[in-house]
């Protein structure tokens, strides 16, 4: 009997599933074991009704605090990184035991920004992920927390679990959280009631977004949850936010949480990063043809189209590039450092090579690391 549930859920046969530390923690703080037994049954069972699942878990701070005698989470990141890296383990170790009792066999990916933008890391992380579904392990995700520093941290699992889903070309992101959906405000304020469908973000233009949950733990709220709903959404996949105590329902495709329905078609993972998330590092000008090929033909930008450059960036960065006028029209990933580009104004990929070396004649950026805005 199928009538009345979801088919965006019970059609998926690739599942991310996100679930935050407030879903996992003891009210004491530490990783409660029941939980992810619970949850570990319930991912079994969408296993066995034949999807592939990639489980997103929030928590090694959390597990880390109780074996430092910390008993909250810590502000400073280096006792984040400490915690993180006593928890993950702890964490990880917790998941393989449960998995084992269903024959399921748990592999570890943590992941950097870097692995999501730059092109090469993207393609290691995607071939990764496609092999361990490939021999049936079920890959369980989180931030590397112990090496991300503040500039280059995710920060929060929603907005991984959104890049994730993008990575593994997933069919559906379920975010399991200690809130059973997205409210029209703060669920503690008296009066604010469920919102089960969201069609498109125009519609939650009436929603108000509190702080995150009250024990403490989770690090984003609410709010990293719809940024996550709109990237994923925006690309073509629908998330389901529902409370970790209904996974079984949510995943089975029952209609509790919220549903946000699929606005828009998938674009590339680190396209999607590099226009809704990253912070620009400098700006590149751009003379009247080298916008044209960008923009119209979608071409690599040559150092014989740019004008000037401003800002201080390393090779890798994020970079803006503007017309004559000023306007920004494309945001990409910059092969040199800002110091190099200079000399590179105008020129020729030919006659760089010939005067500076082989290594001169790349793109300043390369059109597989540019997206239009
Ligand atoms: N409009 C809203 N709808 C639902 N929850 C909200 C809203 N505004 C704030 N919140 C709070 O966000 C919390 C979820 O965020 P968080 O604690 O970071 O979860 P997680 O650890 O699962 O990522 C909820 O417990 C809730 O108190
Ligand atoms: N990577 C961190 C999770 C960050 C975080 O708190 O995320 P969430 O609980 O999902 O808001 C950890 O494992 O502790």
């Amino acid at each position: 009997m199928t009538a009345g549930l979801r088919l965006e859920v019970t059609g998926a046969r690739r599942v991310v599933v996100k679930v935050g530390s407030s879903s996992l923690t003891t009210t004491a703080g530490g990783i409660d074991p029941a939980t992810v037994s619970r949850l570990v049954d319930v991912l079994a069972a969408a296993r066995g009704r034949g999807a592939e699942v990639v489980l997103v878990s929030s928590g090694a701070i959390a597990a880390g605090l109780s074996p430092l005698g910390l008993r909250k989470r810590p502000r400073g990141l280096a006792a984040q990184q400490a915690a993180a890296s006593v928890g993950q383990g702890l964490l990880v170790h917790r998941y393989t035991e449960e998995l084992a009792r269903h024959d399921v066999v748990a592999g570890q990916v943590l992941l950097t920004l870097d692995d999501v933008t730059r092109r090469s890391h993207y393609r290691n992380a995607f071939s990764t992920f496609a092999k361990l579904l490939e021999l049936g392990v079920l890959p369980i995700v989180n931030e590397n927390d112990t090496v991300a520093t503040n500039e280059i941290r995710f920060g929060d699992n929603d907005r991984l679990a959104s890049l994730v889903a993008h990575l593994v070309h997933a069919d559906l992101l379920v975010l399991l959280s200690d809130v059973d959906g997205l409210y029209t405000a703060d669920p503690r304020d008296p009066g604010s009631t469920l919102v089960p469908e969201v069609r498109s973000f125009a519609d939650l233009a009436h929603v108000r977004v509190g702080s995150p949950g009250a024990a403490g733990l989770g690090s984003g709220g609410m709010q990293t949850k719809l940024e996550a709903a709109r990237i994923a959404t925006g690309a073509g996949i629908p998330v389901v936010l529902a409370a970790a105590e209904q996974a079984d329902a949510a995943l089975a495709g029952e209609r509790v949480g919220t549903l946000f329905h699929a606005t828009g078609k998938r674009r590339s993972t680190r396209l999607l990063w590099l226009a809704h998330a990253t912070e620009p590092k400098g700006t590149l000008l751009l003379d009247p043809g080298a916008v044209r090929a960008v923009v119209e033909r979608r071409a690599s930008l040559l150092a014989a189209g740019v004008t000037g450059v401003i800002g201080a960036f390393t090779a890798g960065d994020p970079v803006n590039l503007a017309g004559p006028d000023g306007a920004v029209v494309a945001r990409g990933l910059v092969n040199f450092d800002a110091g190099e580009v200079p000399q590179l104004l105008g020129r020729s990929s030919h006659d760089l090579k010939r005067e500076l070396g082989a290594a001169y004649e790349r793109e300043v950026v390369h059109r597989d690391d540019l997206v239009l805005l």
